[in-house]
């Protein structure tokens, strides 16, 4: 079968992305990891397929490059959302759509002629304080740890050994390391899925972002982002319950380039 495809990165997270409104491909692992491999494929962190849903302007379905599909994607979502609008779904300003955590608006801004999304997440309401960590479902499970000198720090090797620490078998984790620079934060994450360090993760940022909030116990509600492939934005609001609600992550999302590719 010859596949459509279009590639998309948002601050350097990317996936490839295929109109499946009809159905038609429904793709195994290996045809999954295949269009991710850089070296057989065509290269990307994740998947994305958008397919119809009855009540909003699309479903977003995510798998990992290892083939697998997998939980909320922030970055693809920013991403799919672009793909949409030049489908000419939803209205010129925005898109509503659904997926594995439920339903998604999001808003694009137009700077210099370079697209920013904002994406509404869940409400977060799955936090854990442990003594050197934070575990915290955004959409997807994430590990956030504070560190210095996180430039040099080798993400592979330590991402990868929290990983696949039993005590988060079977699901495993995304791991964030995140250093406080006064009012902003730089965040490094080794993605499950990927399993390897990725240059941005939206649902990592997001979760370090609420971390950081907690670990400072501050009120700042507002977060920009310094992230390997560019930066990002998130915001929220804090309930009385210590859940936080109005969760917004904002970043650029481009199409790189579209093909065909020849699949099983
Ligand atoms: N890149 C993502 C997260 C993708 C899902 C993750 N690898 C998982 O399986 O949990 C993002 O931008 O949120």
């Amino acid at each position: 079968m010859i596949l459509k495809f279009e590639k998309y990165q948002g601050a350097g997270n990317d996936f490839v992305i295929i109109d499946n409104r009809e159905g038609k491909f429904q793709p195994s692992i290996d045809t999954v990891e295949m269009l991710c491999d850089r070296n057989f494929g065509v290269g990307a962190d994740g998947l994305m397929l958008l397919e119809k849903d009855e009540k909003n302007d699309f479903y977003m379905r995510y798998f990992n490059a290892d083939g697998k599909e997998s939980t909320m994607c922030g970055n693809g979502g920013r991403c799919i959302s672009v793909f949409a609008k030049s489908l000419g779904l939803g209205s010129p300003e925005k898109v509503v759509f659904n997926s594995i955590d439920g339903l998604h608006e999001a808003f694009f801004i137009e700077e210099d002629g370079e697209i920013f999304v904002k994406l509404k997440m869940i409400d977060v309401k799955e936090i854990e304080e442990h003594d050197d960590y934070y575990f915290i479902n955004t959409g997807s499970p994430h590990y956030v740890k504070f560190v210095e000198d996180l430039e040099e720090m080798d993400v592979f090797e330590e991402g990868q050994a929290v990983r696949n620490d039993p005590k988060f078998a079977p699901g495993g984790t995304n791991v964030n390391f995140v250093e406080i620079f006064d009012d902003e934060i730089f965040v490094r994450t080794y993605e499950r899925g990927v399993e390897d360090e990725t240059l941005a993760c939206g649902t990592g940022s997001t979760a370090a972002a609420i971390a950081t909030a907690l670990f400072l116990e501050s009120d700042q509600n507002n977060w920009d982002i310094e992230v390997m492939g560019g930066n990002l934005h998130v915001s929220f609001d804090r309930r009385d319950d210590g859940t936080f609600e109005n969760v917004w992550l904002t970043g650029p999302a481009e199409k790189v380039f579209e093909g065909t590719i020849n699949v099983d």
